[in-house]
């Protein structure tokens, strides 16, 4: 089974990512997604090797956003992929059975026809208001995500707005678990917002 905290990354990438993912992942992150917008695809690629490298020293699952090429390349356990990138059935393809496959749904409809392609797990969202990406949709609430939860039988992670106090609210919703990038990236205290996270998932 995923685990239930999934770390995102900033999406600049850098050394300050990086130092993230590490706090993170002393913290306990059981999930860390490298999810970069710009770069060359070598840096790209020389970013994910290191987050890869990072997770496998502390036990953790590494997924690549976007791009099934980068995180073969790097030998990262899965890919997550939303509306604009490769369809899950043709990342499944490439990637063989054993490689974690993700896909972003907003509703029920679509949600089951990624796990009728072969998700492993879905990303749900946006759960609330985030200024983290521009563009998305209203946010769904903890409602919306309830509706794609009781039509999978797959995880459901929930994402956007996510804060270790709004964990109980999805978790009641029937999240498997939360996704979050500034909640971890974004604190004074990385390692000490993973453990906060975490301990919320834990009581709830
Ligand atoms: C766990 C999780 N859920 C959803 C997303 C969003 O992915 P996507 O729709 O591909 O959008 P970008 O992240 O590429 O902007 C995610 N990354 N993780
Ligand atoms: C990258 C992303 N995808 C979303 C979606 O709903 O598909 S919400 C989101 C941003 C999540 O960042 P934060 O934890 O800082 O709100
Ligand atoms: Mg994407």
């Amino acid at each position: 089974m995923i685990g239930r905290l999934h770390v995102v990354t900033d999406a600049a990438g850098g050394r300050a990512a990086l130092d993230a993912v590490r706090a993170a992942l002393s913290g306990g992150a059981p999930v860390v997604q490298v999810r970069t917008k710009t770069g060359s695809d070598r840096e790209r690629l020389a970013f994910a090797r290191e987050v890869v490298v990072l997770c496998r020293a502390a036990g953790a699952q590494c997924i690549v956003n976007d791009r099934v090429d980068l995180a073969l390349a790097a030998r990262a356990d899965g890919t997550h992929v939303g509306a604009d990138d490769l369809p899950v059935e043709v990342v499944r393809r490439i990637a063989g059975p054993s490689h974690l496959v993700g896909g972003t749904a907003r509703d029920p409809e679509r949600a089951a026809e990624l796990v009728a392609a072969g998700a492993d797990y879905l990303g749900v969202g946006p759960a609330f208001a985030t200024s983290t990406k521009d563009g998305l949709p209203d946010p769904i609430g903890p409602d919306g995500v309830a509706a794609v939860a009781a039509a999978v039988r797959v995880p459901v992670i929930a994402i956007g707005g996510l804060t270790a106090a709004r964990v109980p609210l999805l978790r009641a919703a029937g999240a498997h678990g939360v996704a979050v990038v500034s909640a971890v990236s974004g604190a004074a205290d990385p390692a000490a917002a993973t453990r906060e996270l975490l301990a919320a998932l834990d009581a709830s």
